[in-house]
């Protein structure tokens, strides 16, 4: 213990870091990158990074630097190294496609921290290969279509939550996250465990009390943890295990985190075993149908520990990342009275033709409209961190004159390049969108394709859910709850602005809305519609 604290004291990290500065910046190599043109630096410590990572609302640089420079540029990182933003569709395919660009070293080493070292999102080469083949069962088109069920109910019990604080005449301020997040959590603790939780009438629930701890663990970044990126990827796995019990409030999170999953998985997964034993098991959950899986002969099969850690991934990322889309929808609904009329009636219409309780989402433009212009202009990931595994070539759609002047259609990139692989600047490429991209305008979706360009992700034209061989798993589950939740909440409710509506979007691990007081939120006036 005394040795942790004298390893950890300022002097012994100041000369660490100080020796391991200098020999990071005497082994840089001069690279074509360094000639590839980006706006200057402010500082030769922090580069450019503080306008990227803090800007005061997303993309505040970002868009601006895109506009003038193109698809493709370069910013400076720390101590002078140079980055590189991609928007450019060409190279996007390529990047998101080719294994030997691999997960950012310290993104992959937080994943360590936050999901486990076994999980997918770690996971590179064969064994993600391995580990996508054996989820995929959970996440089939037709599993995903077996939860609409658990959809409605959750989106019911929001209504009546809602109802019960709010009536047809008066209009109350509520802050819609929170409900959205207590909803989404349990939609997806039902659906991929096969436990109800109900935290939408219990909150106090020890998985939805950990969840939110370790999501608004991220939103207290500061400039520090720009140098801690840049040491994570050197620490060893061993030391990052035990720093799990540091005394802080994001560890202590991330602690009761996984404890409680750990807990919950690990009792779910001996229920459904004995189950499975006694030939009982018939439940339908994501975490049974994998279950299958343990006890089948597939080559792809994980192993029980490895199935444990997926839990975590899929219930964060499962959660949060539907819960902030939802809330852009209502936030960029209130702001239009009118699409809410329209999408209302919309909503009727559907429901009075169908036959069953359920409507027929996919056919509702109004509702997928809009669904799809909230994906593009909110990105749940703006921009995802990617390394060249090795010296590799990008191909590109639009060509950079280098500063010295040469034409180049292909970029030779070294082994280690970091890559912003810049999702929220492609989604708002002119050329590939037209003229009024930074628009938030659903209408371009009504009169057909409004992409210019070859698709890219699985939805859209969009790479909201990424694309190629990390393409989200849940992207069918997510856009189906997002679908039944929206239409519930808002043949129900309807949704206007609060008087000081100064919510702004913030990268904080996901783009999340932050209110004026700088803390995750959304303020909206909801009241209840006449049936
Ligand atoms: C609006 C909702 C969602 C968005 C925008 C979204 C977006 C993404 C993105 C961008 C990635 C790639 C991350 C990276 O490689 O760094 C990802 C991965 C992943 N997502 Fe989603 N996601 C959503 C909902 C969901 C849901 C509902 C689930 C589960 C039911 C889910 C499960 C996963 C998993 C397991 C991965 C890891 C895939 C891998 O590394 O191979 N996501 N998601």
């Amino acid at each position: 213990m005394g040795y942790e604290i004298s390893f950890l004291s300022p002097g012994t990290l100041g000369g660490v870091g100080l020796i391991a500065l200098l020999v990071f910046v005497a082994l840089r190599r001069s690279t074509p990158v360094g000639r590839v043109p980006g706006p200057p630096a402010p500082s030769w410590i922090y580069g450019n990074m503080l306008q990227f990572v803090f800007p005061s609302i997303y993309g505040e640089h970002e868009f601006e630097w895109q506009k003038k420079y193109g698809p493709t540029y370069r910013i400076k990182g720390l101590f002078g190294e140079d980055r590189l933003i991609i928007s450019d569709p060409v190279a996007l395919k390529h990047i998101i496609n080719n294994r030997n660009f691999i997960r950012a070293p310290s993104q992959r080493q937080m994943g360590k921290l936050i999901f486990g070292e076994q999980s997918v999102y770690c996971a590179e080469g064969e064994d993600h290969r391995r580990l996508r083949a054996a989820l995929s069962p959970g996440f089939s088109a037709s599993v995903v279509r077996s939860f609409l069920p658990i959809f409605s109910d959750v989106a019911q019990r929001i209504v009546q939550e809602w109802g019960n604080t709010c009536s047809t005449h008066s209009p109350v301020l509520v802050n819609v996250c929170d409900m959205l997040d207590h909803g989404t959590l349990d939609i997806i603790s039902e659906a991929a465990l096969g436990s109800p939780l109900n935290t939408v009438a219990n909150p106090k629930h020890p998985l939805a009390q950990s969840d939110l701890n370790v999501l608004s663990a991220g939103l207290s970044r500061s400039k520090i943890d720009i140098f801690a990126d840049v040491l994570l990827p050197y620490i060893p796995t061993f030391i990052l295990r035990n720093a799990i019990r540091l005394p802080t409030h994001a560890f202590r999170a991330l602690r009761e985190f996984r404890a409680v999953t750990d807990r919950m998985g690990s009792t779910l997964m001996k229920e459904k075993a004995a189950a499975h034993e006694m030939g009982l098991n018939q439940d339908n959950d994501m975490l049974s149908i994998l279950m299958k899986g343990l006890f089948s002969q597939r080559k792809t099969k994980m192993s029980p520990d490895e199935l444990a850690e997926q839990i975590r991934i899929v219930l964060l990322g499962g959660q949060d990342t539907s819960a902030d889309a939802l809330a852009w929808c209502l936030h960029e609904l209130a702001k239009d009275a009118d699409y809410q009329r329209r999408l209302r009636a919309e909503i009727e219409t559907s429901r009075s033709s169908s036959e069953g309780p359920q409507m027929d989402y996919d056919s509702m433009p109004l509702l997928n409209a809009f669904l799809k212009e909230i994906l593009r202009i909110y990105p749940a990931g703006p921009y995802l961190e990617r390394v060249a595994g090795e010296d590799l070539v990008i191909p590109l759609a639009n060509e950079i004159t280098t500063t010295s002047g040469e034409r180049i259609s292909h970029l030779p990139v070294p082994k280690g390049q970091f890559i912003a692989v810049a999702i929220a600047s492609y989604q708002r490429l002119e050329d590939l969108w037209g003229c009024d991209a930074d628009q938030f305008k659903p209408s371009r979706w009504l009169d057909g394709d409004p992409c210019k360009g070859q698709a890219l992700g699985p939805y859209a034209h969009l790479l909201t859910f990424t694309g190629g061989y990390r393409v989200c798993a849940g992207w069918r589950f997510a856009v189906l709850e997002m679908q039944v939740i929206l239409a519930e909440l808002v043949a129900n409710f309807s949704f206007a602005p609060s008087k000081d509506d100064a919510v702004r979007p913030l990268y904080a691990g996901i783009l999340v809305p932050i209110t004026k007081d700088g803390v995750k939120g959304l303020p909206l006036f909801i009241e209840r519609i006449k049936q």
